[in-house]
């Protein structure tokens, strides 16, 4: 699904209203109704009492309509109607139309006592949307922290958590919501991991609006940032066929690299991941120390074995396979780094870089040339400074990314809650699964697993990454459903993948 932009929004609201002959009054009464719909799915009118901060602009309007649907739904409303600017005429038509109603209705001019919200209450924030041109400020700005200081109270962003711009970071104070409704389309900043503390769970509500090809053209213009949001209904569609006659040949022979002394367990892990996403055959390439470890944690993979008893020296003939993750506990000696090397030298397919590989070449940058095109790396947030130098948010981090990978024609990941996946096209995936459980060790080495395995099996490099990430979250997701999220190893991620594809294609048929 297409992440739009403040300008493409407001773009696409003209579009709809042009197109349809409708009034985009009638427009926000549309997008009301059906956040109201999600809304009391997850909150019964004895969740608690409403409260409804209301700014000025269409975000209000939106406010003052959610106000007067609860109200008639029989929840126990009541409206907090802030006067910081000019109303916008939809705002003041659906204010005055609030106003006619019996319910609350109290008036906040900047330096009145602040209004404190009762214990139990569900405060709905729409004070401000995808309309805010500069941080909040003094009363406003005090306001909305006191507000994100109160205990006992659920908060719930309308649209955007008011303050936090819908394309850039965040600089003033922001509503800090426990569950933010996600109107129309998504805004790329929800998706910064900075920012999750203020979006909390996100709901996307959706509703009939004109073709968002539309508005693509519109800006802002040369912005790299992510563009698409994995949806589980187009993951489904990327997974392929088997056919009855295919077989382990068919599936692909990967090869793994990875492990060293006392890191052995990284290796096990990403082999388990490469045959678990559907590979044919896995070889291990290990340190002499670590072959009877992977011979008896996982029968299944096979084994070259190096010279070296304690790390990866030297790997043999690569011609027999059809992808190779490297990396994963692989360590940093100089060894290693001239095995890394002669590597990337001899092989030309798409490989998957990942871990101490990444390190490696971010202490000698004269092999990231030698990566062939198509590879995928995999940093996380401290990998990805190490290689390609400090950014002061993810704003700046995305920019770099997406840059990195259409410049080189390579696949490069950030791994964060919301992993991004930038593509050699200049397409840049956000996804949506997974969960603060996967925060334990060794997930990393699974997803190297799972990306080398779909590589292994044929999947185009780009299909594979987008793919695999999804697939890695959601099986962590379905572990953490199992099993808590307390409690989550690395290796419940790998044994949830066949439950993952299994959900893929309950979607898909
Ligand atoms: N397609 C959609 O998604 C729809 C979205 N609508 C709503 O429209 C909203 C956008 O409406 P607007 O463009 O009117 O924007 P807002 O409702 O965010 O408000 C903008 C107003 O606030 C003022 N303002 C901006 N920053 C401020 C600050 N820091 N301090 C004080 N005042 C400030 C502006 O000068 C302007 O008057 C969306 O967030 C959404 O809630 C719906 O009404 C219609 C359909
Ligand atoms: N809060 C979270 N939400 C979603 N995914 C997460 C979260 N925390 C970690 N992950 C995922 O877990 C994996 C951790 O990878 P990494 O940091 O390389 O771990 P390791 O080095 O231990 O293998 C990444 O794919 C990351 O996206
Ligand atoms: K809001």
């Amino acid at each position: 699904m297409q992440i739009l932009s403040g300008q493409q929004l407001r773009a696409l609201d003209e579009m709809t209203v042009h197109e349809e002959g409708i009034t985009s009054l009638e427009l926000m009464e549309r997008a009301v109704t059906a956040f109201t719909g999600s809304f009391c799915k997850q909150f019964r009118p004895s969740s608690g009492p409403i409260l409804i901060v209301c700014g000025t602009g269409n975000n209000g309007g939106d406010g003052f309509a959610t106000a007067r649907q609860l109200h008639r739904a029989g929840y126990n409303t009541h409206v907090v109607a802030a006067e910081f600017g000019k109303r916008s005429p939809d705002n003041q038509a659906n204010f005055n139309a609030a106003k006619r109603l019996d319910f609350p209705f109290t008036l906040l001019r900047a330096g009145n006592p602040f209004p404190k919200p009762a214990p139990g209450v569900i405060l709905i924030d729409a004070l401000l949307g995808t309309g805010l041109s500069r941080p909040l400020e003094g009363y406003w700005a005090e306001l909305i922290e006191r507000w994100n200081e109160t205990e006992d109270i659920t908060r719930v962003a309308l649209d955007v958590p008011s303050g936090l711009p819908a394309d850039g970071p965040a600089t003033g104070a922001v509503f800090m919501a426990d569950h933010t409704f996600v109107l129309g389309y998504p805004k790329v900043a929800i998706f910064a991991p900075e920012n999750a503390v203020y979006v909390g769970e996100m709901s996307l509500v959706k509703f009939k609006l004109s073709s968002v090809r539309t508005v693509l053209h519109v800006g802002p213009e040369g912005d790299i940032r992510p563009n698409q949001m994995l949806t589980e209904g187009y993951v489904a569609t990327l997974v392929k066929k088997r056919g009855n006659s295919d077989h382990k040949g068919t599936f692909g022979h990967a090869l793994l690299v990875a492990g060293s002394f006392g890191k052995m367990g990284a290796a096990v892990i990403a082999a388990r991941a490469v045959l678990r996403a559907g590979a044919g055959l896995v070889t291990c390439h290990v340190p002499r120390s670590g072959y009877e470890i992977m011979q008896i944690s996982f029968p299944e993979a096979m084994c070259t074995v190096d010279a070296h008893w304690y790390q990866t020296t030297g790997v043999g003939d690569l011609s027999q396979y059809a992808t190779i993750g490297i990396g994963p506990g692989l360590g940093t000696e100089q060894l290693t780094a001239a095995a890394l090397r002669d590597v990337l030298t001899r092989y030309a397919k798409p490989l998957v870089i990942d871990a101490d590989a990444l390190n490696l070449i971010a202490q000698s940058p004269s092999l990231f040339a030698l990566i062939p095109k198509g590879s995928i790396l995999t940093p996380h947030p401290k990998e990805f400074e190490r290689l390609f130098g400090k950014t002061a948010d993810s704003f700046a981090r995305w920019r770099v990314q997406g840059e990195a990978a259409k410049r080189n024609e390579l696949v490069i990941l950030l791994k964060t809650n919301h992993t991004t996946i930038a593509t050699p096209t200049g397409k840049i995936y956000v996804n949506t699964t997974g969960n603060p459980g996967m925060g334990t060790a060794g997930t990393g080495d699974a997803l190297t697993g799972i990306l080398t395995g779909l590589l292994a099996q044929g999947y185009e490099p780009a299909t594979a990454a987008t793919l695999g990430v999804y697939l890695h979250g959601l099986a962590g997701d379905l572990a953490a459903e199992a099993l808590s999220q307390e409690f989550l190893l690395a290796e419940d991620v790998v044994n949830h993948v066949g439950a993952a594809y299994q959900e893929l294609a309950r979607v898909r048929n």
